[in-house]
């Protein structure tokens, strides 16, 4: 079947009191590869248990290429799931774990045999199919448990925390194959994860959730450059958040003064359309990337350490009435302060973001 848009109406789920889902609303466009992160306990899993026919919504509704199949049996949902534990059987061989869901859709065996060598070809594992799981690396295990899925040419791919088995590099090499395979055969996709950089590395859009609610949605460019609140910007990539004030300028932009440090930013959008409950007066605060602190000549901020990496050199400083933090000096460096130093501070505004306070 083509791959298929799917809505999720106002989902709530309850556990007795306890709302693990809170009106959860989302529309992912056929194609697509929408990711939920969030914080442990935030609701991923549940949304997407809810999705699998796993467990059933309290009150909502999912859609699926305009199907409604809030209450159909898991096997009549038209998905395939790719789960952390790959969930193989030991005693079949690759290509029967493969062929299994096509066995109980009852496809002719002539049939059956070619497209479980597509979907093995597929993920790179054409040779393979002779093999028990106990003879696979990690990686090819992951690798059948993803034909496996494919086989079954569903609507929709549900994929949680599929990578958390491997180690760092293999992580990072199936989360590119993932994504590339999802945008070359075009599936719809909703993948869980609590790594915010898997979550960046293969999203079309990012859906950030807490306590069963959406904070912000968005492109992956959009949550790490215009957080929405401090808790995003708490959440993706390190920031710090300093106290600011806020001063309307002419055209657009606000005069930002964090302590001795200041800047002017593009006014965010609610100060913009007049909403009187945020006006400059309200308190913000903002969110400052660790690149964002330019290092330069001067006597404002005391080094207190300086560690080389390679890659970059991080700078901890403290700064007057702002307490300590962070830099980072990207390599090539141009100018590094010494530890014991003192060297002066201006904040870039392409890793600043004013969030409510
Ligand atoms: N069957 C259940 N009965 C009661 N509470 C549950 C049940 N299943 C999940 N919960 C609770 O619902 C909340 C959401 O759980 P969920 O597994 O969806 O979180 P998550 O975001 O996937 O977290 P993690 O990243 O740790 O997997 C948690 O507080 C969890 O304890």
């Amino acid at each position: 079947m083509p791959a298929q848009d799917l809505t999720l109406d106002n989902l709530t789920l309850r556990f007795g009191t306890f709302t693990a889902v809170d009106g959860f609303s989302l529309q992912v466009p056929a194609g697509r590869m929408v990711t939920l992160l969030g914080p442990s306990g935030c609701g991923k899993t549940t949304t997407l248990r809810m999705l699998a026919g796993l467990e059933r919504p309290t009150s909502g509704r999912i859609v699926v290429g305009g199907r409604d199949i809030t209450a159909a049996p898991t096997h009549e949902r038209d998905i395939g799931m790719v789960f952390q534990s790959y969930a193989l059987f030991p005693h079949l061989s690759v290509a029967d774990n493969v062929a299994f869901g096509l066995v109980a859709e009852q496809v002719p065996a002539p049939e059956r045999a070619s497209r479980v060598q597509e979907a093995l070809g597929l993920v790179g594992l054409g040779e393979l199919g002779s093999r028990r799981p106990a003879e696979l690396s990690g990686g090819q295990q992951q690798r059948v448990a993803l034909a496996r899925a494919l086989v079954l040419k569903p609507a929709l791919l549900l994929l949680d925390e599929p990578l958390s088995n491997l180690d760092a590099a293999l992580r990072h090499r199936m989360r590119a194959e993932i994504r590339a395979l999802q945008q070359r055969l075009g599936l719809t996709a909703l993948y869980v994860t609590h790594d915010q950089e898997e979550a960046l590395a293969v999203s079309d859009e990012i859906v950030l959730m807490r306590a069963g609610r959406i904070e912000q949605r968005g492109s992956p460019q959009q949550i790490v450059r215009e957080p929405a609140n401090a808790f995003v910007a708490g959440f993706i990539g390190q920031s710090m958040l300093l106290p600011a004030q806020v001063a309307a300028l002419p055209g657009g932009e606000v005069a930002v003064s964090c302590g001795p440090l200041h800047l002017a930013l593009p006014a965010p959008a609610a100060l913009v359309s007049g909403d009187a409950s945020e006006s400059a007066d309200a308190a913000w605060q903002l969110a400052v990337r660790p690149w964002a602190l330019r290092l330069e000549l001067g006597d404002l901020a005391e080094v207190l350490a300086v560690r080389y990496l390679g890659h970059q050199h991080e700078v901890d400083l403290r700064l007057p009435d702002l307490g300590d933090c962070t830099a980072v000096v990207p390599e090539p460096a141009g100018f590094v302060p010494a530890a014991g130093a003192r060297c002066g501070v201006a904040l870039h505004p392409r890793g600043c973001a004013l969030v409510r306070a």
